[in-house]
């Protein structure tokens, strides 16, 4: 069936958290496509290595789903601000609203485990009627090391490793991105609860092996090899397999603003 649509309107049908989602492409040409739904994805790499462009692309994938609620912590408050207006909830620069919500989350999470209790279930699924929530944090190290006090930033970490560790089954997806990539940010035992991790350039070959798993460095995959100028190039290791090198796509700002209007439209109509 052909269909047409006015000039200054798009189509509305969206996409699904249960879809992959595109990250870039890898080195060998193959599309770089992450499967989030019942994963967590931590990205690290130095300032201006190219994480928060690798974190647009998710968010944008996220934002056109009307099946997800998109929680965005925003630390720094300049990279995820493009998708404020269309954010279900959005925490800037605040350890007490942080840890607010994320006692929200923690709560829903219990919720949701109850009723898959209930109803036997081991983990949610795409036919039901609740949101999956993709809670996106950047800069991690400001909630867990900068700002509050330290029992703030103790709390916000075990909220936070709780949700890794727990969140998946119940439609609880944790995307984290640290421009410190160091053992007292991410210790392994948090690292480790992350099916994805994407590590773009580091300054040393210890922290490229924080984010990518220990060893990595030294059989070859290394982000502190990354040269500077190579922005938007990492190694992206998925859960028992090979770390693999891509580049990022990239999304302009004018990009980001069209996909805003669209997002819009489509989750005004998941409101209506
Ligand atoms: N995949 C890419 N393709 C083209 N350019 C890129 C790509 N990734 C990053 N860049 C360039 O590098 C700049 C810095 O990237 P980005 O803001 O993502 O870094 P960052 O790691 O988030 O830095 P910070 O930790 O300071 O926030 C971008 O503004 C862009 O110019």
């Amino acid at each position: 069936m052909k269909t047409t649509h006015r000039a200054d309107t798009v189509p509305v049908s969206g996409l699904s958290i249960y879809d992959l989602v595109h990250l870039g492409i890898f080195e060998d040409g193959v599309l770089a496509e992450i499967e989030l739904i019942y994963r967590n994805i931590l990205l690290g790499g130095e300032p201006g290595a190219g994480k928060s462009v690798a974190l647009n692309n998710i968010v944008a994938h996220c934002a056109l789903c009307p099946d997800v609620s998109l929680w965005l912590f925003d630390g720094k408050q300049v990279e995820l601000g493009l998708w404020r207006d269309i954010a279900d909830v959005f925490v800037g620069p605040d350890i007490d609203m942080a840890l607010h919500r994320l006692g929200q989350l923690q709560s829903e999470m219990d919720r949701r485990y109850t009723e898959l209790k209930r109803v036997r279930r081991r983990k949610i699924a795409k036919t039901d009627p609740i949101d999956v929530i993709a809670l996106v944090i950047d800069e991690l190290a400001m909630y867990s090391a900068t700002m509050g006090t330290k029992d703030q930033q103790e709390a916000f970490v075990r909220l936070l490793r709780d949700l890794v560790a727990r969140g998946r089954a119940a439609g609880i997806i944790v995307v984290a991105a640290t421009q410190r990539p160091s053992a007292d940010i991410i210790p392994t035992s948090l690292r480790d609860l992350f099916g994805y991790r994407l590590a773009f350039r580091c300054t040393t070959d210890s922290s490229s092996d924080i984010i990518l798993g220990r060893g990595w460095a030294t059989q070859g995959f290394n982000a502190a090899t990354i040269a500077p100028e190579s922005r938007g190039i990492g190694y992206l290791i998925s859960e028992g397999l090979q770390p693999r090198r891509m580049k990022s796509a990239y999304l302009t700002d004018a990009h980001i603003y069209s996909l805003v209007e669209y997002a819009r439209q489509l989750r005004t109509k998941k409101v209506a």
